[in-house]
């Protein structure tokens, strides 16, 4: 498995790339062009907001679990393994979910950096103190 100090070289360029090929996929679908017997991207699409949204659900709940197992498997590569698999199905359908309400994986990637260096104790903290929880 691939550790923190070799990591993060490829890992936006990745879901740039992904997130184009399933722009693709969307837009072509629209236009009637991927059909949904031979792309899951646009058997996806055809299922709509909810249809795309139940399937994140689903991807979450199975990579629970296989990350449970993977605990109760001592962490053994086999496990692993499989844990990385439901990992990047979320991931995917996850993609999937943020194309078809308009945005990018640079959006959350953005967020995300805005958040760098803010302890989420002092955010949440700051969120009450302000009355919005
Ligand atoms: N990265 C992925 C990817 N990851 C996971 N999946 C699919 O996501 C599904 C995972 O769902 P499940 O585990 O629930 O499997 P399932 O039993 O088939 O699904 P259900 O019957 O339960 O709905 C599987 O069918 C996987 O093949 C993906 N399908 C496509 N991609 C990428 O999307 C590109 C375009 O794909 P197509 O649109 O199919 O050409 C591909 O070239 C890949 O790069």
């Amino acid at each position: 498995m691939t550790s923190s100090a070799n990591s993060s070289k490829n890992l936006d360029s990745a879901l740039a790339h992904l997130a184009d090929v399933v722009d693709q996929r969307r837009d072509a679908f629209k236009l009637g062009i991927a059909d949904p017997k031979t792309s899951y991207t646009a058997l996806l699409f055809s299922k709509g907001d909810d249809g795309i949204l139940k399937k994140i659900g689903e991807e979450a709940t199975e990579t629970v679990m296989a990350a449970k197992d993977a605990r109760h498997a001592g962490l053994s590569a086999q496990h692993q393994q499989l844990f990385v698999g439901e990992m990047a199905d979320l991931w995917f359908h996850c993609l999937i979910a943020l194309s078809q309400f308009e945005l990018r994986p640079e959006d959350i990637i953005a967020e995300l950096e805005g958040r760098l260096g803010t302890s989420g104790i002092e955010e949440k903290a700051a969120r009450k103190a302000a009355g919005q929880e």
